[in-house]
């Protein structure tokens, strides 16, 4: 099983993704952008305010394909339950909004995102959505980088709410302005729901 966590920026993901391991000790954690030399590569093009915006998606993208055949699709192979911390709805929510900020020319970005994925990536079987607004969550992630940023985050979450209105029934939202402590008991509530089913 595939659980995904998503949000914005400071909402608490690593947070939570952190406090799950103990409840969770035999499942895979793992997250995007990986350690791997694509993830370098990413790191590098986020920490680049002038990095090409086609080209930031594609290596994201390049990215998510190898974290999916290397680590991802081996584990689901096994019957585990593997939980990542942020997977391709971050590219559909945040890429998203860089194209449209952009001067390229595509139409509609979010679904010419999504278009690429579906050729051979593997929707999650649910998404913890945690959710926040975007000043305060571009306040807890400290506004150190070019995504880091209150109107660029707004759009991002507008892009996710457009994501959950496609897909209601693969979201969850969680509350993300609560405190730490319950926001992390009530991501363990739908989690064991989750897997229970
Ligand atoms: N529920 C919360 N309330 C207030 N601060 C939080 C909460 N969850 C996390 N934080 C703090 O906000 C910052 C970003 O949290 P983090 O878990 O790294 O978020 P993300 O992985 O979504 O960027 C950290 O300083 C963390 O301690
Ligand atoms: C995986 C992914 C991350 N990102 C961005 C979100 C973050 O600003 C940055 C790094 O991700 P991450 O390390 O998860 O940051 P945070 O813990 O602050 O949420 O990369 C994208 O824009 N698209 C993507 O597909």
């Amino acid at each position: 099983m595939l659980i995904t966590l998503e949000g914005l920026d400071g909402s608490g993901k690593t947070t939570v993704w952190e406090a799950l391991h103990d409840v969770y000790p035999d499942a895979m954690f793992t997250r995007e952008p990986t350690d791997s030399w694509y993830g370098e590569a990413v790191d590098r093009s986020i920490a680049a305010d002038d990095a090409d915006p086609l080209a930031e998606l594609f290596l994201l993208t390049a990215d998510h394909a190898d974290h999916l055949s290397g680590t991802i699709a081996p584990a689901l192979a096994d019957g585990g339950l593997v939980i990542s911390d942020r997977y391709s709805d971050s590219r559909f929510a945040y890429q998203a909004a860089t194209l449209a900020a952009s001067d390229v020319e595509i139409d509609r970005p979010l679904e010419y995102i999504k278009g690429i994925h579906a050729a051979f990536s593997r929707p999650p079987d649910a998404t913890i959505y945690l959710d926040l607004g975007a000043r305060e969550a571009a306040e807890r992630a400290g506004r150190t980088n070019k995504f880091e940023q209150d109107g660029y985050l707004a759009a991002v979450r507008e892009n996710y709410e457009r994501l959950i209105d496609a897909e209601p029934d693969r979201f969850v939202r969680v509350d993300a302005s609560r405190s730490p402590e319950a926001v992390i008991a009530r991501v363990e509530e739908v989690l064991a729901e989750l897997v229970d089913e």
